[in-house]
């Protein structure tokens, strides 16, 4: 059972702390108290259960939970050459983002692996990377026959005859047996439940078998409700971290063993910062006491910006689908091994080539998803239909910062959207809007559009196209980074390649603000295997020796 109560004598009672019952911190939930099971654990969320909550499980309902109660609705700064209006959801409840994501899965290429290693992450590497994800617990699949429409399949077979690209049965399958994807397009894998259309987020996998009894983990407590507002530490070690219940009693609690933060890429490092670790300057500037000096909390703000382009369609979309984005594709617009010129030290250090491997995403959206179109006065077709191209390996970075020592006001997110000064991922966008035309010319898809109606056929030019595609830019959702994991040497780096917080003793990070760069593809399964890996790394250092493997 979760409980929202804890009491004072119970304090000093756990051996592990994890701060975050999101994606991540669900996985280590599970299995640290599956591989030790005389080890007590308690896992701290700020939300609520998820467990029988239809309003969070029904996978199709996602749009609805975003803005609402469950979710923390970050803003941006103002984005120069970009959209200063985005929302940034980040959700507030067991599973965390894997609660009220669309749960699109992709294993990691096997390049984004050996930049990975190239930054430092010493056994980081691909074969490491599919081993934990074959030991994921979700349910994951390419989209069922019985939510695939005739819409969809439509623009599947118009993709690949315009753009003379494969369709792939099985992304999945195809990473795993060639290290990438390359030019394709076809369903997504998508962790749900095909036959009631429920979510198979972290908390469904990892924890509801044990809130339905189905699993015996005496040695788990699930705490909801409870904010977690400080990082306590002493003599250079983390000695557990202050809580709010959901009754409003205050509480300290002190981890016999370890703390690990699993509280995301924003909460994470709003938390270290509001604790004083990290960048030395900004807390002093804002008499936050420097606890901790580490200058690479929050640095680094990474995620895929994408745009949009939209259709008005001569009919409904027929009903079946998963979430409303049932199939995506995969382009290539730079010439080979192009990653080799990029002149950012910081991106791509030993300048690893990059093949051909995809660099332009698209999903396609069979609603009108016109968030960022309406406020430049764009209409919002009934009958819509979208693509939304997107920067896989985006050069632009951003960074998280405080601007209040008052815990209430939220962190600002600056993702400096476009500022990457070779312009690769304005450009980037402009070729997914004209691989986008393209295809919608293409029959059997161009049989189902009536008009285009964002940006319209007056915008033409790469110029209109890129200052158009970068007003409406969106984000896909996926903040990372913003605590990475590297080299020793390497100052910036927030974690080592343990996930263990440089200079600090007891405390480790997991979750996606450790990737030290963007992963290629939506990050969801890269984030559950940080989690295993965290579970295997700390349980490893308990005398777990489950599974050999996991040695670094
Ligand atoms: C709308 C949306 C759609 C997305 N779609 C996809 C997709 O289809 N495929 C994909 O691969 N990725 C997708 N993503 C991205 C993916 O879901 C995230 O990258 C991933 O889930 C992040 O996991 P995490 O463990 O880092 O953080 P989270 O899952 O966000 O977990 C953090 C948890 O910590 C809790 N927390 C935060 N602060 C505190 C605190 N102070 N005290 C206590 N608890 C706290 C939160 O409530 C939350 O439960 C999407 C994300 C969103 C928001």
């Amino acid at each position: 059972m979760t409980t929202t109560f804890l009491s004072s004598s119970q304090v000093g009672d756990f051996d592990y702390v994890i701060v975050g019952g999101g994606t991540a911190g669900c996985v280590i939930a599970s299995r640290l108290s599956e591989y030790l099971p005389h080890k007590k654990i308690l896992t701290i969320e700020a939300g609520p259960s998820d467990f029988n909550n239809d309003r969070v499980l029904k996978l199709k309902e996602w749009l609805t939970l975003l803005g609402g109660d469950l979710d923390y609705d970050y803003g941006t700064t103002e984005q120069p050459n970009g959209n200063s209006h985005i929302r940034h959801s980040r959700a507030k409840v067991l599973g965390g983002c894997s609660s009220h994501n669309t749960l699109i899965s992709f294993r990691p290429f096997e390049y984004d692996c050996q930049v990975w290693e190239s930054m430092g992450c010493k056994g980081w590497n691909f074969k490491t990377m599919m081993r934990l994800i074959d030991n994921l617990r979700n349910q994951i699949q390419p989209v069922h026959n019985r939510h695939r429409n005739q819409v969809c399949k439509d623009w599947i077979k118009s993709c690949s005859t315009a753009m003379d690209i494969p369709i792939i049965k099985d992304f999945n399958q195809e990473i795993c047996e060639t290290g990438s994807l390359q030019q394709g397009v076809g369903f997504f894998s998508v962790a749900y439940n095909p036959d009631d259309g429920r979510r198979s987020s972290a908390s469904v996998a990892y924890i509801h078998p044990v809130l339905r009894g189905d699993e015996n983990r005496p040695n788990l407590t699930i705490l909801t409700n409870a904010w977690v507002s400080k990082v306590n530490v002493s003599n250079k070690t983390v000695t557990g971290v202050n809580i709010t219940l959901q009754s409003g009693t205050k509480l300290t609690i002190s981890p016999k063993i370890e703390t690990i933060l699993c509280a995301g890429a924003v909460d994470t490092c709003r938390l270290l910062l509001l604790s004083g670790i990290g960048p030395s300057k900004q807390l002093t500037d804002l008499s936050i006491p420097v606890i901790h000096s580490l200058p690479g909390v929050g640095e680094n703000l990474l995620d895929h910006p994408e745009t949009i382009i939209m259709w008005e369609l001569n009919a409904p979309i027929p009903p079946q689908t998963t979430m409303d984005s049932d199939a995506g594709i995969f382009l290539r617009r730079e010439l080979p091994d192009a990653a080799t010129s990029n002149t950012d030290p910081f991106l791509n250090p030993k300048g690893l080539p990059d093949g051909t491997i995809a660099d332009v995403m698209m999903h396609c959206y069979q609603i009108p998803f016109c968030l960022n179109t309406t406020r430049l006065g764009y209409d919002a077709p009934l009958n819509a239909f979208c693509m939304t191209p997107n920067i896989p390996r985006p050069r632009s970075r951003g960074r998280i910062f405080l601007t209040s020592s008052d815990p209430a006001v939220k962190p600002s997110l600056d993702f400096r959207y476009f500022t990457d000064p070779e312009d690769y991922d304005a450009q980037t966008l402009v070729a997914g809007l004209k691989a986008a035309r393209k295809i919608a010319q293409q029959a059997p898809f161009s049989k189902w559009l009536k008009r285009e109606v964002a940006p319209g056929p007056a915008v033409q030019t790469d110029q209109e196209l890129s200052e158009y595609g970068r007003k409406v830019a969106h984000t896909v959702y996926h903040p990372a980074g913003t605590t990475k994991m590297g080299a020793k040497e390497d100052e910036m780096a927030v974690v080592d390649p343990e996930l263990k917080i440089r200079g600090l003793k007891g405390v480790r990070i997991a979750d996606a603000g450790v990737f030290p760069s963007m992963t290629t593809i939506n990050p969801m399964l890269t984030v559950l295997a940080v989690g295993e890996r965290a579970a295997e790394l700390i349980a490893w250092e308990a005398g777990w020796r489950g599974d050999v493997r996991a040695r670094l």
